[in-house]
């Protein structure tokens, strides 16, 4: 990543938000559309409106990436669309709900476009879909501003939409497809569009006045598609049977090639493997200068919130949790771990604490603690199980020596550097703040650079500390540099204090 962040902290993180459902470490990403039909919106009266937010995970991708550019390399998933949720053809709470419930999430690690891209496919997996569907890879950055307009509305011609999709990638088969996956889950809503919906949908339950585009709209299945080709239930939904022919923008989408798309996807199996194929293009559609990470897999074996610390001695400590992800297997009642350098692997150190348990779509989690003192230089990596977690004993942030106040936002870091690694350039930490901006209720990440003075020296190390204030105290992330060599990075959850 160009900002100086590993791209394994950077997939650890998505997985993170993806698996730690429930219980310890959860962070509630998933909770917000567990049950499928859950909405956690941000309006007045959020459970009476007939809005759902997998729904809405699902509506705003689609609005981001189809004004991508493929020929100049520009648009697509970039959270663009969340400078763009005044425009007509954005009519709707989704983006303003979705990016204000996804702000939080955002850090150093995980833009608002990597974001987006996790919440479309955990939302097919709740509504029924496969849990490994779609591969989901993580590493994408967030536009500075708007992009340009061109999102399909229901009065857009059959031309003008197909040429929309085709400038980003999607032909006119693929544009079918997608629509009538994207269809499958949600509704339209009268308070949007009044000329398609009746105002009868309005009730006390329903405030929003929304109608499903098939009879089960918490469900992510092929009936969109069933009821549009045998005439049943819903018939195709509101944008097939509008009142007005110059509103029925998917009757004029699925009949373009005959219905042969829609046929082609009415079998249950075809249509979840096209949709998970055509999902995957849209989350992969980025700007030219964005790469991707490899897929992000649920991680059975996983080294959380590692810390290293020092004593006054300068002996060096290494602490932290070791997630167990398990479905089906008795999760062991200890685990044991090594941590390796130069000279090869330290004696076995074993965890038999459990710091606590959790939930998640993939199976639970069982969370182990430990705490052992490290060969001190030259400790390389943590490992236990299949997991060889890399370690940095030369140059590291010290979290239980360092603290936020989270009512002035300001930070006071310590950290330590082998003495050997001075530098001229002196040492600095560099915090990464997810920053409020104008125009958006998403954030940017800012650095923050913090300069550090020398207080003290510990064995082989020299001991720095400095303080500084950001513009928020929450989901910030630290490293420390000198001169060449920079720390791994950690959250500042861990400082005292930290949230
Ligand atoms: C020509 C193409 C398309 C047009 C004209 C169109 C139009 C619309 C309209 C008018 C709504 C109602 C919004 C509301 O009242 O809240 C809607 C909802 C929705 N659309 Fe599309 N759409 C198109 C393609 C797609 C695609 C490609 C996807 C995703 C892959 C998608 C996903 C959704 C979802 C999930 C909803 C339900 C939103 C909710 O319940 O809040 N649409 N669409």
């Amino acid at each position: 990543n160009t900002n100086g962040i590993d791209e394994r902290d950077i997939m650890e993180e998505m997985e993170h938000i993806m698996v730690d459902n429930g219980g310890t470490n959860s962070d509630g990403f998933v909770a917000a559309i567990t049950p499928c039909s859950n909405y956690v919106g941000f309006a007045s009266n959020a459970t009476i409106r007939g809005e759902q937010t997998s729904a809405q995970w699902v509506r705003i991708v689609f609005h981001d990436f189809v004004t991508a550019n493929l020929a100049a390399g520009t648009g697509g998933l970039d959270a663009s669309v969340a400078f763009e949720s005044n425009r007509a053809e954005n009519a709707g709470l989704f983006i303003n709900d979705t990016i204000q419930f996804m702000a939080p999430t955002i850090s150093a690690y995980l833009s608002m476009a990597d974001n987006l891209a996790l919440g479309i496919v955990v939302s097919v997996t709740t509504c029924g879909g496969s849990d490994t569907g779609i591969p989901l890879r993580a590493g994408r950055i967030d536009a500075t501003e708007a992009g340009p307009a061109g999102v399909p509305e229901p009065t857009t011609d059959l031309n003008t939409a197909l040429a929309q999709f085709a400038a980003a990638g999607f032909n006119q088969s693929d544009t079918i497809g997608v629509t009538a996956c994207g269809h499958s889950l949600g509704r339209i809503h009268y308070f949007n569009f009044p000329t398609i919906v009746d105002e009868s949908f309005v009730t006390d339950t329903n405030l929003d006045g929304g109608e499903g585009f098939d009879t089960i709209p918490d469900v992510f299945d092929s009936s969109v598609v069933h009821e549009y080709l045998n005439s049943t239930g819903q018939l195709g939904g509101p944008l097939v049977t509008a009142p007005n022919v110059t509103d029925r923008s998917d009757l004029r989408l699925y009949i373009s090639d005959k219905n042969a798309t829609m046929q082609a996807i009415s079998e249950e199996a075809a249509f979840q493997k096209t949709c998970y194929s055509l999902f995957e293009r849209m989350i992969n559609t980025v700007p030219s200068t964005v790469t991707l990470s490899d897929p992000v897999t649920h991680l059975t074996w996983k080294a959380v919130d590692v810390a290293l610390d020092i004593n006054s001695t300068g002996s060096v400590s290494i602490s932290g949790l070791i997630r167990h992800l398990y479905t089906t297997e008795t999760p062991p009642s200890t685990v044991s771990y090594t941590t390796g350098s130069s000279t090869g692997n330290s004696t076995v150190q074993l965890s038999t604490t459990v710091n606590g348990t959790g939930t998640s779509l993939y199976g639970n989690t069982t969370y182990w603690a430990f705490n052992s003192s490290i060969n001190s230089p030259g400790t390389t990596t943590l490992n236990f199980e299949t997991v060889s977690y890399p370690v940095n004993d030369e140059i590291f942030v010290l979290p239980t020596q360092s603290s936020v106040n989270t009512t002035d936002k300001s930070f006071v870091i310590s950290a330590a550097a082998l003495t050997s690694l001075a530098s001229s350039d002196g040492m600095a930490a560099i915090l990464y703040v997810p920053t409020t901006i104008s125009g958006t209720v998403s954030k940017q990440v800012q650095n923050v650079t913090m300069v550090m003075t020398k207080y003290a020296t510990a064995g082989d190390y020299t001991l720095y500390s400095g303080s500084v204030t950001a513009a928020t105290a929450a989901s910030v992330v630290v490293k420390v540099v000198m001169g060449s060599a920079s720390s791994r990075t950690v959250k500042s959850k861990l400082f005292v204090g930290g949230i």
